[in-house]
């Protein structure tokens, strides 16, 4: 995901510099022109605004405030970004820390996939320091289509973690319909128009539906994250007592499927952990 964001915001014109764990994914990008630095501390303290995009709420917090981490080369008047997915108290740790160096802090997780950060259509929700939104608004209208500002930090990890819920929740229900189709001698591929028509439309159905059907889960969103928001999303609603029993049960399936090796799959592979429990209530 950061990889084609912070080419949208070379394309628009930015001066960008980059930094990654793994170093060989940077290569496209300094192709374009970035510039590479060796640690988040340097690109912290090069740049003006500092983006963070990573895997989980363990590398966020390790990137920001591990050793060589971006606050180290925060200051007063630079600003820091949170894009990755994480609970509301990393993101709140995460903003402490950036603010006590006089830094600005956002946390700014995206909805949409690989293509819509491709395409420049993310949806930014935002939670911080309101004058770092406006401030950055022009950059996230570059690779968004649209963009929330939530108030306080941990709004927007939440808003990011409930819309996920949903969103794993629904592939799981979407995974059962085709595979009961399929096993009553309907056509899966039928049920994926014939929703495409109605009230419970989505653009997720059609866009994997057809992949799904053969069995083929080409990565937009890994399965692994999936699993971890719902992780997360299961932790934030114990923070306040909310029953979540179907994002639960979905949550089981996304660690079947990761036992099963499907973890850097899409999160639609969640099908196969279906197909797999199928099979062992058939023994
Ligand atoms: N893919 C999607 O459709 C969407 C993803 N997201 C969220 O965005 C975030 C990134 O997703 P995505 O790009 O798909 O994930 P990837 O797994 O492709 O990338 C994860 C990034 O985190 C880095 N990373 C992981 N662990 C560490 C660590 N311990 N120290 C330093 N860097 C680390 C990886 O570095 P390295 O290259 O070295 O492994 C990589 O740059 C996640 O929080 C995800 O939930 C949000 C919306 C959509
Ligand atoms: O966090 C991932 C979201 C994927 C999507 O919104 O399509």
């Amino acid at each position: 995901m950061g990889a084609p964001m912070a080419s949208n915001l070379m394309k628009a014109g930015c001066d960008i510099t980059v930094w990654n764990r793994t170093k060989s994914k940077c290569d496209p990008l300094l192709s374009l022109g970035a510039k590479f630095e060796s640690s988040p501390a340097r690109v912290a303290s090069s740049c003006d605004v500092t983006f963070a995009m990573l895997a989980d709420p363990e590398s966020a917090f390790e990137v920001a405030c591990g050793a060589n981490g971006a606050a180290e080369g925060m200051a007063a008047g630079k600003g820091y970004v949170d894009v990755s997915t994480v609970d509301d108290a990393t993101s709140k740790l995460i903003g402490k820390r950036i603010t006590s160096t006089g830094a600005s802090f956002l946390e700014a997780p995206v909805s949409g996939s690989k293509k819509p950060a491709e395409d420049g259509l993310l949806i930014f929700l935002t939670a911080g320091d309101e004058s770092l939104y406006k401030r950055v608004a022009p950059l996230l209208d570059v690779m968004g289509k649209s963009r929330f500002y939530l108030g306080d930090v941990g709004n927007g990890a939440a808003m990011k973690l409930v819309v996920n819920m949903v969103m794993g929740s629904m592939m799981v229900s979407f995974a059962e319909g085709l595979l009961l189709s399929e096993k009553v001698g309907l056509d899966p591929n039928t049920v994926v128009e014939v929703i495409s028509q109605g009230a419970i439309n989505a653009p997720m159905f059609s866009l994997k539906g057809p992949s799904m059907v053969k069995a083929a889960y080409p990565t937009a969103f890994p399965l692994k994250h999936q699993q971890k928001d719902l992780r997360l999303a299961l932790a934030l609603a114990e923070s306040v007592s909310q029953p979540i029993p179907t994002a639960a049960a979905a949550n089981e399936l996304y660690k079947v499927a990761k036992s099963l090796g499907l973890a850097d799959q899409d999160f639609s592979a969640v099908i196969e952990a279906l197909k797999a429990e199928m099979q062992s209530s058939q023994h």
